[in-house]
């Protein structure tokens, strides 16, 4: 029937053609070597590839936070190679999300106040509707008032969850973001991504070494030397480790031995 077709839905992260380069003639290093990708709203990417593949410069420029040699980035529809610094901040800041491997907590702050900071940043006046939402979402509610010094690893890293969903982000981008947990802290900091990903709708985006936080992904994208070389969709374990074997040296020699978990989602 013509017209009653939904209209396509439009990508929430899109790159086209993006390479980005370092050094000079002498020293030229392809970080990335012409990668499109677009992805859809309410996914959970992963991205892996050997140490030196180019994850971290594809997700600092997704992200905003660097910006590629050629080609553009699409972000929620904005094409950010046309922001300019102040611009490209608060549009960072207003709807890109962050988690890193180092929680990046303030530690004067306790947690209420290190969760509303992206807005406070942005002139907002918190809603403590909303703050005591995502604490509940992240089973913070009783920490309200604790300094990260009091916390647990996985517990700051579920203040820095927080802190990325309480703005509402139209993406959130994490790099390794269970890098620095035991295994079973990792897979309750992962259920949450899942869980945000499953019930809100958010869109994420994750570099990550270890083949058992990428198999809550719904897609893994495989980088090396730049390039996409491949994706798996909903993979096991099992299927990105055999993947992760065959494209040979990676960073992390211990990757690879923690394939023995099952994965629930
Ligand atoms: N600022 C920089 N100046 C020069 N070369 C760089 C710079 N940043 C990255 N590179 C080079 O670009 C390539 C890709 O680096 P990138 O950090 O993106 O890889 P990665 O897959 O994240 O690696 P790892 O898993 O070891 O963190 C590497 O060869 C790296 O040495």
């Amino acid at each position: 029937m013509i017209g009653t077709q939904d209209p396509p839905a439009q990508p929430v992260v899109r790159l086209d053609s993006v390479s980005r380069l370092y050094g000079g003639s002498k020293n030229r290093v392809t970080a990335l070597d012409n990668v499109s990708i677009s992805l859809e709203r309410g996914t959970f990417t992963a991205v892996m590839g050997p140490s030196g593949s180019g994850k971290s410069t594809f997700l600092h420029c997704a992200a905003g936070l660097d910006r590629p040699t050629s080609g553009s980035v699409h972000l929620d529809g904005v094409d950010i190679g046309s922001l300019r610094e102040k611009a490209l901040t608060k549009f960072r800041r207003e709807r890109i999300g962050f988690v890193f491997q180092a929680f990046n907590l303030l530690p004067a702050l306790n947690v209420v106040d290190n969760v509303t900071l992206p807005l406070r940043l942005a002139g907002a006046r918190p809603k403590k509707a909303v703050v005591d939402q995502v604490l509940e979402q992240v089973g913070l509610s009783g920490k309200r008032r604790s300094r990260p010094g009091e916390l647990s690893g996985g517990q700051q890293q579920r203040v820095a969850l927080a802190r990325a969903l309480v703005t509402n982000p139209a993406v959130i981008f994490g790099d390794e973001p269970t890098g620095a947990l035991d295994t079973r802290t990792a897979a309750e900091v992962l259920a949450l991504l899942r869980q945000s990903v499953d019930v809100v709708g958010q869109t994420i985006v994750m570099v990550t070494h270890d083949p058992v936080a990428a198999a809550y992904a719904d897609r893994v994208v495989f980088l090396a030397d730049g390039r996409i070389i491949g994706a798996l969709e909903r993979p096991t374990v099992d299927q990105i480790t055999e993947q992760m074997q065959k494209l040979g040296t990676w960073g992390d020699p211990f990757a690879i031995q923690q394939t023995g978990h099952e994965v629930r989602r």
